[in-house]
């Protein structure tokens, strides 16, 4: 068992020798929050699963989420090892039972373990893996904020890279959804010089294809929050946790997904299209972290305040 993935509330386990479905591999997916019991993680892991399947996955359409099975697994060494230390008050070395099970999501695994993929580049809103023929790349992005609602006055996506202090993030990730009659999407914005040199032509012109097409993963992403934000309550109006409604749950949610785009030069559809995409990461998120998302938007006003340019990278650079 080794540990693929791993981020605030969710690790992804891969499972020896579990080839399920042709060539296609499988992870785990265990949430790390902290739980009292196995029984509150289970209902959890059911609730959140139900949540995904009933609200997001129609949202979305079902070619864009990957793929989700709610799965029960007994609790075995190699598990308890890893999940130990995240389930402390329910996972030790003598409370389980041996008939206990934990439940989990098995998803596709979007960069299978088998092409060995490099990787070319690396922030934190893109990593990009490209495998040793050159014939598979994968882009795995984190989007955040695609729609930046008209009050806020400000770039959110280049304001918060800032106040993150991530000087190495030079494109604006909002830009790539920009209406064409206003701006040029230009995906080589997103990439470094020497990586560049190392992806193929036809890959990106592929992917530019894919940019300045409609009907792309990011535009899906930014029409949906902005017909969110246009009617859901907006953060500042929050003021205890039954105040968070499902839109403005699903809003945050749908603003902080990652987003694998992968491109096959060997496995194309009928239309010679290269590109799939899948979002991950559309789990609920704690009703009470109002209080952060609010604290958040305050500083992020603030800082944007402080800075002289229009608080856009793109902007900025000229
Ligand atoms: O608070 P933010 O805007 O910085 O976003 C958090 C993310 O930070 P990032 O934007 O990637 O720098 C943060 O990402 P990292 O763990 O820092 O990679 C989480 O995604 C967090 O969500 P959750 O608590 O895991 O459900 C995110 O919290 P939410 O605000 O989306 O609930
Ligand atoms: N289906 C997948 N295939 C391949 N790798 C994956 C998959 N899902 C997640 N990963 C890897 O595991 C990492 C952590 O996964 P995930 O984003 O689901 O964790 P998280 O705790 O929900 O993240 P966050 O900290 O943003 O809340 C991802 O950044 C990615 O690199």
């Amino acid at each position: 068992m080794e540990i693929i993935g791993k981020g605030n509330a969710n690790i992804l386990i891969r499972f020896p020798n579990e080839n399920d479905d042709k060539n296609d591999e499988y992870l785990y997916r265990f949430c790390i929050r902290p739980f009292q019991s196995l029984e509150s993680y289970n209902s959890y892991t059911m609730t959140n699963h139900e949540f995904i399947k009933r609200e997001l996955v129609p949202l979305l359409g079902e070619e864009y989420v990957c793929s989700l099975e709610l799965v029960s697994l007994p609790i075995c060494d190699d598990l308890k090892r890893i999940l130990g230390p995240y389930c402390k008050s329910f996972i030790t070395k003598n409370m389980i039972p041996a008939s206990d099970s934990i439940m989990g999501l098995k998803v596709l695994n979007l960069k299978p373990s088998r092409l060995s993929m490099d990787i070319l580049q690396e922030d934190h809103q893109l990593k990009v893996y490209v495998d040793a023929t050159g014939d598979k790349i994968v882009l795995e992005v984190k989007p955040k904020w695609l729609y930046n609602p008209d009050t806020l006055g400000f770039c959110r996506n280049c304001v918060h890279n800032s106040f993150k202090k991530r000087e190495n993030i030079k494109y604006c990730m909002a830009s790539m959804v920009k209406a064409r009659t206003h701006h040029q999407v230009n995906i080589m914005d997103l990439f470094h010089e020497n990586t560049v040199k190392c992806l193929p032509e036809i890959f990106i012109d592929d992917l530019n294809n894919y940019f300045q097409n409609d009907d792309n993963v990011l535009k899906r992403l930014y029409y949906l929050q902005r017909n969110l934000s246009d009617k859901t309550v907006s953060i500042e109006k929050i003021n205890s946790d039954d105040d968070v409604t499902t839109g403005l749950m699903i809003l945050m949610i749908l603003r902080d997904v990652t987003v694998f785009i992968s491109w096959d030069k060997q496995d194309g559809d009928t239309d010679g299209n290269h590109i799939s995409s899948h979002i991950i990461d559309l789990d609920l998120k704690p009703r009470s972290k109002w209080k952060h998302w609010q604290e958040t938007e305050r500083l992020l006003s603030k800082q944007s305040n402080n800075n002289n340019n229009n608080n856009c990278i793109l902007h900025s650079n000229v």
